[in-house]
């Protein structure tokens, strides 16, 4: 009898998707809080061929129990969880999932900056607990969005898609910072290519949306708010690890920036005592960046065929390690 393969799905892949894999493979389903140290799940680790899932850790210690993986498929585009270099030394594949979450992204940073500027969460609040009596003043007042200057790090596929609500809906100046400049962008958008120090001192809204590399862990830092206006409203989109949270805190409280519009921390879920959580000029959010029923499927169904290429030996349509393909 033809033994299917034997494919960990680690949380989460949506219906219909998951039921389409439960037929072709050997699912089994393990949640990320409580698998490591679950017998079941290290034995049919040893026997898996391909995981598909959310932030599985693709290290060496986890790498050691799976001899026999071939593909770890990420359901995310960013893939710091994986170590590419050890995957690509043990023949394994690495997939991820970009293009079909970009625009989703895109859309969520323009909310959170909004609704940072001009205080939503807050007056949400306000309006539901029955504070509401008079005609707002002052002190509950926001701050503009249009026509400002925002400072974008990591001009890719999402930083791009941010920069044309921005300028083209919002008429906002756009700044911006990446490895390399992005001619494409500097015509569409009139974005201007800046060093960080320069787009840091020159910005009013910054938006970090570059992967987590170790490059770029703790890329923003005690001296970045520093450099920043006092008035600058910051948006974390990228990583929880690109920003050195104990720095944010302090900048927040020492008043140097205004203002933090977060999607991501270091720690997540993040800890409730965490003190971002308890100012009110801080929104947060719970990694929610791509989080549309139709862009999550999406986003699964492309890492299912991912998934299935690798297994059935073709190359996958987003290999992060393509070196593992010329090995072979
Ligand atoms: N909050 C959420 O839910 C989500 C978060 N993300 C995060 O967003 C990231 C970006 O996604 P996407 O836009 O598709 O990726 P891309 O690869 O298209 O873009 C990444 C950009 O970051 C730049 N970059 C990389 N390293 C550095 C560095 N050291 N200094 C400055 N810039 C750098 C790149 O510059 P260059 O082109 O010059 O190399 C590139 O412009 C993901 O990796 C993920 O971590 C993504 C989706 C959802
Ligand atoms: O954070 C989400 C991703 O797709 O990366």
């Amino acid at each position: 009898m033809h033994m299917k393969k034997k494919v960990i799905v680690y949380d989460r892949i949506e219906e219909p998707v998951l039921s389409a894999l439960q037929e072709e493979f050997d699912v089994r389903i393990f949640k990320e809080r409580d698998a490591h140290d679950n017998p079941e799940f290290l034995s049919f680790l040893q026997e898996t061929e391909g995981v598909i899932g959310l932030g599985f850790p693709g290290q060496s210690d986890i790498l050691d129990k799976a001899p026999n993986l071939k593909i770890i498929s990420n359901v995310s585009v960013g893939y710091n969880n994986l170590d590419t270099e050890e995957l690509t030394k043990r023949n394994i594949m690495g997939t991820n999932t970009p293009d079909v979450l970009t625009d989703t992204v895109a859309d969520m940073a323009m909310g959170l900056m909004l609704s940072t500027a001009r205080r939503m969460p807050e007056l949400d609040q306000y309006v539901k607990q029955g504070k509401w009596k008079e005609a707002v003043t002052t002190e509950l007042f926001g701050v503009d969005v249009h026509h400002k200057k925002l400072g974008i790090i990591g001009m890719g596929r999402i930083g791009k898609a941010i920069a044309q609500r921005a300028h083209l809906g919002f008429n906002m100046d756009i700044l911006y910072h990446s490895r390399t400049p992005k001619p494409d962008a500097e015509e569409r958008f009139n974005a201007t290519y800046m060093n960080l120090e320069s787009l840091l001192r020159n910005s009013d809204y910054i938006c970090l949306i570059t992967p987590l590399t170790d490059e770029t862990r703790g890329m923003i830092g005690k001296k970045e708010f520093q450099l920043m206006k006092r008035s600058a409203i910051f948006i974390n989109v990228s990583r929880g690890s690109t920003v050195v949270e104990a720095d944010l805190i302090e900048a927040l409280k020492n008043k140097e920036i205004a203002a933090a519009g977060l999607d991501v921390y270091v720690q997540e879920p993040v800890n409730p005592d965490n003190e971002l959580l308890k100012m009110k000029n801080v929104v947060t959010l719970p990694h929610i960046g791509s989080a549309t029923a139709e862009t999550e499927h999406k986003m699964a169904a492309l890492a299912a065929e991912n998934l299935r290429a690798g297994l059935n030996g073709e190359k996958p349509g987003n290999l992060v390690n393509p070196e593992v393909w010329k090995k072979e």
